[in-house]
């Protein structure tokens, strides 16, 4: 074995380290000398702003990078070799050469792709494992088999590295994997931007994964684009979404937004829980047609004898039925939402109410032309548009509703159901709102529409002024960009830089921090904003969503650039949908692809027969994604009182490592020992689930309660989320 490979690889990781914390102390001393710049004149302030804005960016990057930051090596058969890393380092030489490659640009696609079959022109692959800034084991694969050179490090086993990786103890939270992603998941990962990608796999297949570093790719690869408009991720609860919350920020990516669908309604919690079968009835399509039903009996018109008596100071007014649905047709005409509309309403019944007065006023007893001209006509106008009786009178048949206002009112008494549907979403006034209401509130949103003309008017003039100087800000700041740690130019004339200013934020946005109220990226401004259309939107879980959850999104991405990826082997909510087809067949026909994962990273071959088993009793032709190793460690099945699993879960917890107990919801109150009933704190050493909530997750050893109370779905979920160990638990 070389130790003069390792002192070499040990020499040029310390080298990189250096030159990260070279660029960080740079940064660092460029942040504090612009935020302590006090000039007080227009440029003064220009120039500390692009200094600040410039190098936080760059020293959020640096910061994260930190860990792991060179992992591999290729080796060209020319004789060029290129180390890969979480970022892209250049030196500092006059050339700015390229030292350490982003793992996103094209140039370090070989260290994924390569194989002995196809070598795409790699002489050798190596991975480099480091502890810290200590270079602690090489791997080595000779990708040219009639190359004889050999440097002490070659693995019998390929996959040694990321075996290793696939053991280690569960922390609560998920890593990144850019040391160890595979071919088939590489594909994925750099697959175009455009349009609607499904991603389908069976559990432990890498779909998260895969779908987080996606993120990170477009977000290298487009930023210009997406920096502006922002990632969502949406996952299936907030657990999930803390146990994947971390990922990203260690690959310097902080732009995205991480939400349930229950979480984009800006301004509501949705704190409340329906039943399944509630959940159901809210989820299906037909519901935007109900609700749009339900907007137009909000539209009313008197009784045919019984209109409206208005008082005035010229006499009575009478708005009959007539007159109402007349301007109840105009109005619906203009194709508005309903409070778009409003305005279209109130001037037709004004002018009805108007021609009627004049009438009455100006009318010649002996049957001649009115008296009144157009000026006495206008005046008599405006006094009826500004009447509070008028007004009042208006609003009773068409009220200005909020989406909350609507749709309380609507649940109150849901209509255009039959009996049983109605009855299971009946709401009682005041109850919280729950994730199932947020697409009706978002559908309710559409219908209704928001007035905020004048709003946004007065808005516009103020922003238009700071947009222009922020404009000003990123115009210096592009051509002062600093190319410190690109490896674009010699390395790729394709791959883009990693962040600078000017590639982080735009010249909206930066008007927008510049603002001291508010200083939000774009992905904070995204979820403050209902109508925000996202550049690019990942959905994990995705099998779960309901119908009318896909409106919501959908409406979120007007390019249709997603990525879905799910499972429907696992869907367990009776909401979600049955086929990719089905779903997305509404919003872009047949234009999508599908690309299928069939490796299991996560579950042993021992775990995954055994899950198998039980999955084939009611379904004999499933097939299983392959387990890519085995532990020789096969499940048990034990029956023991309930009152006991506590005790057998302390005993089983790996030393270090997490256990999950996953039972059904209404077992829980009986498991009693298995901690808080505080929120889930995946970092707990044993925590106690139900095979909702399990769902994405994963521990190193997994207790399974119940069994048969779980559906097929359920129960596939539950037994497939280990990494070493299960266990399965019948209730004595
Ligand atoms: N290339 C890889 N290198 C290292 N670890 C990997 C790789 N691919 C997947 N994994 C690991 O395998 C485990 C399962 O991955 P992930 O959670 O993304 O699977 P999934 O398909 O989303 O599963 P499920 O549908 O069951 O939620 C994770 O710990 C992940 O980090």
């Amino acid at each position: 074995m070389s130790t003069e490979e390792l002192r070499q690889e040990q020499q040029f990781v310390s080298l990189v380290h250096e030159r990260l914390d070279q660029l960080r102390a740079e940064a660092e001393g460029a942040v504090s000398a612009a935020v302590g710049q006090n000039g007080t004149g227009r440029q003064a302030r220009f120039e500390r702003d692009i200094a600040v804005v410039e190098h936080s960016a760059t020293l959020a990057a640096l910061d994260a990078a930190d860990t792991g930051l060179c992992f591999g090596r290729i080796d060209h058969r020319d004789g060029v070799t290129y180390h890969i890393g979480r970022i892209g380092i250049r030196r500092d030489d006059a050339e700015r050469t390229p030292l350490l490659i982003d793992w996103r640009a094209p140039v370090a696609r070989p260290f994924y792709l390569a194989t002995g079959y196809e070598p795409m022109g790699l002489r050798r692959r190596r991975h480099i494992t480091t502890e810290g800034r200590t270079v602690t084991a090489l791997h080595d694969e000779i990708m040219d088999l009639s190359d004889t050179t050999r440097t002490g490090y070659e693995s019998h086993d390929a996959d040694e590295v990321l075996l290793a990786a696939l053991n280690s103890a569960r922390t609560g939270r998920m890593g990144d994997i850019v040391a160890t992603i595979q071919a088939e998941q590489d594909r994925i990962i750099r697959a175009p931007q455009r349009g609607v990608l499904v991603v389908e796999g069976g559990p432990g297949t890498g779909k998260t994964a895969v779908a987080l570093h996606r993120a990170a790719y477009l977000l290298y690869a487009h930023r210009e684009q997406l920096a502006k408009r922002a990632v969502l991720i949406v996952g299936p609860n907030p657990a999930f979404l803390g146990y994947i919350g971390e990922v990203l920020p260690s690959l310097g990516e902080t732009g995205v937004l991480l939400a349930t669908v229950g979480e984009l309604f800006p301004g509501v919690h949705a704190t409340g829980t329906d039943s399944p079968a509630a959940a159901a009835v809210k989820g299906r399509a037909e519901m935007a047609q109900v609700l749009a039903e339900a907007v137009r009996d909000r539209q009313q018109v008197p009784g045919k004898d019984d209109p409206i008596v208005i008082p005035h100071d010229d006499g009575e007014l009478v708005l009959d039925w007539g007159m109402a649905v007349e301007a109840r047709h105009k109005a619906r005409e203009t194709g508005l939402p309903h409070n778009l509309a409003l305005p279209a309403f109130a001037f037709r019944i004004i002018d009805d109410l108007t021609t009627q007065l004049a009438d009455r006023i100006g009318a010649d007893p002996y049957g001649g032309p009115n008296f009144l001209g157009p000026d006495d006509i206008a005046q008599l106008g405006k006094a009826v548009a500004a009447s509070p009786d008028v007004h009042a009178a208006v609003l009773s048949l068409w009220p200005p509703l909020t989406p909350q206002e609507f749709l309380g009112d609507y649940l109150a008494e849901p209509a255009h159901l039959d009996a049983t549907d109605a009855a299971l979403i009946r709401r009682t006034e005041g109850a919280p709102w729950t994730p199932a209401d947020v697409p009706l509130l978002d559908e309710a949103a559409e219908l209704l529409g928001h007035d905020d003309s004048a709003e946004r008017a007065a808005a516009e003039a103020e922003r238009e002024r700071r947009i222009a100087y922020a404009q000003g800000v990123l115009d210096v700041s592009y051509a002062s960009r600093t190319y410190e740690f690109e490896d674009k130019e010699e390395v790729d004339s394709e791959a883009s830089e990693v962040l600078a200013a000017h590639d982080v934020i735009d010249a909206e946005r930066f008007a927008d921090r510049h603002e001291e109220a508010d200083h939000r990226s774009a992905a904070e401004r995204a979820a403050a904003d209902r109508t925000w259309a996202f550049g690019h939107i990942i959905v994990d879980e995705a099998q779960e969503l309901s119908e009318m959850a896909w409106r919501l999104l959908m409406r979120r991405c007007p390019t249709r650039s997603m990525t879905l990826v799910g499972d429907p082997a696992q869907t367990g909510d009776p909401a979600g949908c049955a086929s990719w087809k089905e779903i997305l067949e509404p919003y872009v026909q047949d234009r999508w692809e599908l690309a299928r994962l069939g490796v299991n990273y996560r579950t042993p071959a021992e775990i995954m027969d055994y899950a198998t088993g039980q999955r084939r009793a009611t379904d004999p032709a499933f097939a299983p994604p392959r387990s890519i190793r085995s532990t020789g460690v096969r499940p048990w099945e034990r029956t023991l009182p309930l009152a006991d699993v506590a005790r057998l879960a302390r005993e089983e917890a790996p030393p270090e490592g997490r256990l999950a107990v996953i039972a059904p919801r209404e077992l829980h109150a009986g498991l009693t020992g298995l901690g808080d009933d505080g929120p889930l704190d995946l970092s707990r050493p044993v925590v106690l689930l139900d095979p909702r909530e399990a769902k994405g997750l994963e521990f190193d050893t997994v207790l399974v309660v119940d069994p048969d109370r779980m559906s097929a779905n359920d129960l596939y979920v539950a037994l497939t989320r280990a990494t070493q160990r299960l266990g399965v638990i019948t209730p004595a």
